[in-house]
């Protein structure tokens, strides 16, 4: 392994030999910004001494709850990656307050900015089929591997301009190899909302790889309709018709430009039991796969006519920006900010327990019933968006308003630029159908659109006074803006609280945030899905787990995935001292996010507040 600037060499993922990659910060030009999810931001660069495009995942590490075993974990996850369909870390180091990640660059970013730029009604079955078999080999090679991805997603399914389909984002993947039983069910809670496989879901169920499966049929609805079924409505209210609605599918009437393989396919993967949802192995055996083409045959015609990466997720930026400048309702900024939260879905549980119940006490019920109930199904569920809108936001409207007049400000001047972009996420009018899947027409020009703007490109230099601490080591992580990179960037969505000068006040900020609201939506929510990553460490019945944790749960916006599955022992060694002292500070982050009460409780009182109602 490189240490302190050494270079470490390996192999392809298609098994030639690759390029070698310096740890060196000052080796890399950053250029254009290519995308961004909850905790970390994606720019095209240059490898200065090769003159090779790359790109650099840039993660701060003191927005990771994560400590340094979970970046080990990471990191021995990626070395343990060889798959053309799976993205490979070419080398990790740290920088300052950052973890750089160095990997291919994928030049036409993640299928979900393909759709939000010029597919919103999702892709034509052909192209559906490529992509979903592309990433369906992957994880067939991860679960063989003993991984479950645990955030398939569109967001995290990757292109580059001859077609090529890679499966992203390792940072809450989990090891399924437990001290040599692969077989263990896992109890942490991770994943993103409306991706999230009900067993997820449900406390103490325990669950396997097969919930890849749900979320890649979940994946396949989101490719197929521009979106994910329940994208528009907060995690709470997703969780809940995940687990009480009939699962969704792809509609016989509404989706009859799909084939009968097709539908079938998706039901399969979209079954409540896990146990009777097919082996990724089994799955490619499929008809609807068996029939599918390369991508290099499906792939290319989509991608043509289209502008750079970096100008469409510029676009998406502004277009994100301007949703909430010109939602100037009559109860302001916060009106904006909550119907934003609809549309996106949310990018963060960032909720207090006595918040929850204060919520669920102010639902209202006096809209019908909208949703066909499964069988188990006891009551549906309808919460009004007033009703949510008002609630949720009433300690937190502070944060938003500041939040809200920074994007605004920042916004105020690009509003004709902005008005050139339209991804079809406003003015839907939606009707919960009966599959559970939501009909929703756009009334937006749903036609691409681009923009002529100059990318801002940077070029990072690492100067005399900054500290660094490199390895070159694959690593992902989950977790982080890089705020100083963010401040410097494009930021249009900038976290207020990661721009916070001080580590103290930085912390007051963060529990004063969780003392907010609910619900609260991080400042910068993730392009990347329309509902970001839910993760519970030390969650609620893990077996390994310190026993006084047991009813410990952290909810946030990105989480910590626990660690203990991982034989460190195999693990390779990460130089990250600078981690370790910094983790009385991380701790400390942690303790403002633990709730003394399980997650569950909660939501048990929730819903039978829902049902006396
Ligand atoms: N190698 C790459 N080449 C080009 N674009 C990339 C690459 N990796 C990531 N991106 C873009 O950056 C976005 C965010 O990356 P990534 O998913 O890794 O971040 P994240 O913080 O883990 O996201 P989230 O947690 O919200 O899913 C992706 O959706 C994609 O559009």
């Amino acid at each position: 392994m490189g240490r302190n600037g050494g270079v470490r060499r390996q192999s392809s993922s298609a098994g030639a030999a690759a390029p070698s990659f310096t740890a060196n910060p000052g080796d890399y030009q950053l250029m254009e910004e290519v995308g961004y999810g909850a905790h970390a931001v994606v720019y095209r660069a240059v490898f200065v001494p090769t003159n090779k495009v790359v790109a650099v995942k840039c993660l701060d590490l003191d927005q990771l709850n994560n400590n340094i075993d979970e970046i080990q974990r990471e990191a021995q996850i990626m070395s343990l990656i060889e798959h053309p369909n799976v993205i490979r870390a070419y080398c990790s180091f740290v920088v300052e307050h950052s973890l750089w990640v160095v990997m291919p660059f994928m030049t036409e970013g993640s299928c979900l900015h393909l759709m939000k730029i010029a597919y919103p009604d999702g892709f034509e079955e052909p192209v559906i089929g490529s992509i979903l078999k592309e990433t369906l080999k992957a994880l067939e090679y991860l679960h063989r591997q003993g991984q479950i991805h645990r955030d398939i997603k569109a967001g995290n399914i990757l292109i580059d301009n001859a077609g090529v389909v890679k499966l992203g984002d390792f940072g809450v993947s989990a090891c399924m190899f437990d001290r040599g039983d692969r077989q263990r069910s896992r109890n942490t809670f991770v994943g993103t909302p409306c991706w999230m496989a009900p067993e997820v879901l449900q406390p103490g169920a325990g669950y396997n790889f097969k919930a890849d499966i749900w979320s890649f049929g979940i994946t396949a609805l989101e490719l197929a309709h521009g979106h994910a079924p329940f994208s528009k409505y907060p995690p709470m209210k997703v969780l809940l018709m995940t687990l009480q609605n009939a699962p969704p599918g792809l509609d016989y009437d509404r989706d009859r430009r799909f084939s009968k393989s097709f539908k079938e396919m998706v039901a399969m993967c979209l079954v409540k039991d896990q146990t009777k949802r097919p082996t990724a192995e089994k799955l490619l055996k499929h008809s609807f796969f068996k029939n599918a083409k390369p991508p290099e045959l499906t792939m290319k015609a989509i991608l043509t006519d289209l502008p750079p990466l970096w100008d469409r997720v510029k676009a998406l930026q502004l277009k994100d920006a301007a949703q909430l400048a010109l939602k100037k309702m009559p109860s302001s900024e916060q009106e904006a900010l909550s119907l934003s939260e609809y549309q996106r879905g949310v990018s963060a549980w960032n909720f207090d327990v006595e918040d929850l119940k204060a919520q669920a006490s102010l639902i209202c019920d006096d809209e019908p019933p909208e949703i066909k109930e499964d069988e188990d199904t006891t009551r549906v569920i309808e919460v009004k968006k007033d009703s949510y809108s008002r609630n949720h936001l009433g300690k937190s409207s502070s944060t938003n308003k500041n939040v809200f007049s920074e994007r605004a400000g920042t916004t105020a001047t690009n509003l004709d630029e902005i008005e050139a972009f339209d991804f079809g996420v406003n003015n839907v009018d939606t009707k919960i159908m009966p599959n559970g899947y939501e009909n929703t027409r756009s009334e937006n020009d749903s036609s691409p659109s681009t923009s002529k703007q100059d990318p801002e490109s940077k070029h990072w230099r690492s100067t005399s006074g900054q500290k660094q601490q490199t390895s070159c080591i694959p690593a992902f992580h989950s977790g982080g803006v890089n705020s100083s990179i963010i401040e410097r960037g494009h930021g249009l969505e900038r976290d207020t609280t990661v721009q916070l000068a001080s580590d103290k006040h930085r912390t007051e900020t963060r529990r004063t945030t969780n003392l907010s609201g609910p619900l609260s939506l991080p400042t910068r929510a993730s392009a990347n899905s329309l509902s970001a990553p839910i993760r519970s460490s030390g969650g609620y019945v893990d077996s390994l787990g310190d026993k006084s944790k047991r009813n410990v749960v952290e909810i946030k916006g990105r989480f910590s995935v626990t660690s203990e599955n991982v034989d460190l022992a195999k693990v390779q060694e990460v130089p990250l001292s600078s981690l370790s002292r910094k983790s009385p500070h991380v701790r400390l982050l942690c303790t403002n996010i633990i709730y003394e009460h399980p997650f569950w409780e909660a939501t048990a009182h929730a819903n039978l507040i829902y049902d006396i109602n």
